[in-house]
């Protein structure tokens, strides 16, 4: 059994190392030297994840429930705790200031003096799981209560990777990538082969467990599960449609349907959806569950599409609408028939118990017209194959006028490759891209908006480092009803508060239109965003899908080369 004091002197190590190198390695021999049942939670843990992505547990600690066990474990006022936070600038450092104290200066804490009393790495999970289950009536205290619980059994060392724990952001550093190579190097399976069970899988706990006990061939058969979601196929941009053809010469041509991504798993007559969150939707969607048991012929299937919500006309509605009827849990039927979707179905990665990945896109394309029936609410749309820049644009002009974004141009050899953002499947929309930021902090206005928070921070992601990297704030395009949304709605996701500023737990992606990607030394990204301007809230995305720092780099690339 291995202690949490013993995961938080790693972090400690790892927080003082730099090079991405030196973190794998230490993150390596971390997963080596845990317990069989230890390894999901401590390759989780080191990326300050509780649960794996794809689980619908949480946590649900926000500052307010952390502030208060802090207070009550150290004996003092949560307006203490905060001063605390204020002077500190982190709830880490917080917790162990806070708690020092009181080990100081009383003797309750008899349990850091003796390392037999130390508390497990399984503990404090099983801790953090009961806390997730805490539910209904009396949930707040109850969390406080387990919260107590670890903060009094742990020394102030340790307390701090807990508080930073509890609110799922472990501040080290370590990032999916440096978790990949640190499996890779601990139990001897090369990266790429250890990416592509993360990618279907989409659980390194899981994957950390199969290559220590398997090895290679084991990771090599990790593979698709009929209701465990797999990453999403992505799309890079082209500058251009003669660009799009010049890279791919033939190519397969679909509208790029306004709407949602869903995934569908069908085992039998049971219907699984998922978002491009990978969050189980089924409950909420209830029709299109209908409407694949009826339409898709298949025992077993798992396919990929866009669901649309339309109008009376059949044209695709404000994408604030299909937000409305994902994730829904009350009112599902009555608001189903108020917006109606459609569901656009363009991939097949399974079928009848068959892994379909590795086909090329045309093969696959026959698969999926095979077992479709066409109806009112599913759809396998037109695909036309083509190296004529004129006919696509004659597609894409169609697309526009039909209400939808425009072109998906693709690869008819292309495998399926989940979670890859490449070449083959490139998109042309006709506005300027948008960039899915997350928000890392605000401020609280003044004047008529001194109880909102405003002036939002966005960032993007470091997959190297697991790191959101700044780029800039945006303070434009809200409502006074959308700023008394977002501030309620951001109220439980304050880390830290200092002044008028506030540090937000990275968790709400903003899609944000700017003039502009410009080079700049005043933000950690290296980019600056000119006049950006919020275009919705994507409660659709989740922390994965913010912009990475190297998709970045690529739009400010195909920007200069446009210009
Ligand atoms: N025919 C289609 N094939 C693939 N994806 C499609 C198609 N029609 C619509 N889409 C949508 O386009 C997205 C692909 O673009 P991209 O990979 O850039 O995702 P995105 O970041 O959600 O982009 P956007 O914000 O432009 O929708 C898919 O996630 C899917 O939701």
């Amino acid at each position: 059994m291995t202690s949490f004091r013993e995961f938080a002197q790693t972090c400690e190590v790892i927080e003082g190392t730099s090079g991405s190198l030196d973190m794998t390695a230490l993150v390596a021999e971390l997963l080596g030297k845990v317990t069989p049942e230890e390894l999901p939670v401590v390759t989780h843990f080191v990326m300050g994840e509780i649960f794996p992505a794809w689980s619908s547990e949480e946590i649900g600690v926000g500052a307010g429930i952390l502030y208060n066990a802090l207070a009550k474990s150290a004996g003092i006022s949560v307006s203490d705790i905060k001063e605390l936070v204020r002077e500190t600038g982190d709830i880490g450092k917080t917790a162990a200031s806070a708690l020092k104290k009181v080990s100081s200066g009383q003797a309750t804490f008899s349990a850091f003096m003796d390392e037999s009393n130390d508390i497990s790495i399984l503990e404090v999970f099983e801790r953090f799981r009961d806390i997730s289950r805490s539910s209904g009536k009396g949930s707040q205290s109850s969390k406080i209560k387990h919260l107590q619980y670890l903060f009094n059994s742990a020394s102030p060392e340790e307390v701090s990777y807990i508080a930073r724990l509890a609110v799922e952001e472990l501040r080290i550093g370590v990032g999916e990538g440096i978790v990949r190579d640190a499996i890779s190097l601990a139990f001897d399976v090369p990266s790429e082969e250890v990416e592509r069970a993360f990618m279907l899988t989409n659980d390194l706990g899981l994957v950390a467990v199969t290559a220590r006990e398997g090895g290679r061939d084991a990771v090599l058969s990790l593979g698709l599960e009929l209701n465990r979601p797999i990453r999403m196929m992505l799309a890079q941009i082209t500058p251009s449609l003669d660009a799009a053809v010049s890279d791919l010469g033939t190519a397969a041509i679909e509208w790029k349907f306004d709407g949602a991504r869903v995934q569908i798993h069908k085992e039998g007559d049971n219907i699984t959806l998922f978002s491009r969150r990978l969050e189980n939707i089924t409950e909420s969607l209830p029709d299109i569950v209908e409407a694949v048991r009826e339409n898709v012929d298949a025992e077993s299937a798992i396919l990929d599409g866009e669901a649309v919500a339309i109008d009376a006309n059949g044209r695709p509605r404000a994408f604030q609408d299909i937000l409305k009827r994902f994730r829904r849990k009350y009112d599902v039927q009555s608001t189903a028939r108020e917006i109606p979707l459609i569901l656009n179905l363009f991939d097949i990665m399974y079928l009848n118990g068959e892994e379909l990945l590795d086909l090329p896109l045309l093969q696959r394309r026959a698969k999926l017209e095979g077992c479709v029936k066409n109806g009112d609410s599913i759809n396998v749309d037109t695909q036309y194959l083509t190296d004529d820049p004129e006919k696509i644009l004659e597609i894409y002009n169609d697309a526009l006028k039909a209400g939808h974004e425009g072109v998906m141009i693709k690869n008819p050899e292309s495998p399926y490759s989940p979670g890859k953002r490449g070449k083959n499947w490139l998109k042309k929309k006709p506005v300027m891209e948008t960039l899915d930021l997350v928000v890392i902090g605000a401020e609280w206005g003044y004047g008529r908006r001194t109880s909102f928070l405003g002036s939002y921070a966005l960032a993007c992601h470091d997959p190297d480092t697991g790191r959101f990297l700044p780029v800039g704030r945006v303070a434009t395009g809200f409502s006074d009803e959308q700023l008394a949304e977002l501030t309620e709605l951001f109220s439980d996701l304050i880390v830290v508060e200092s002044g008028t500023e506030v540090e937000i737990k990275p968790e709400v992606i903003f899609e944000v239109a700017f003039e502009e990607i410009q080079k700049s030394v005043n933000y950690e990204s290296g980019y600056a965003l000119r006049f950006p301007r919020l275009v919705n809230v994507r409660s659709d995305k989740s922390v994965e899908d913010v912009e990475t720092i190297g998709r970045l780099e690529e739009m400010y690339l195909v920007q200069r080369e446009r210009n």
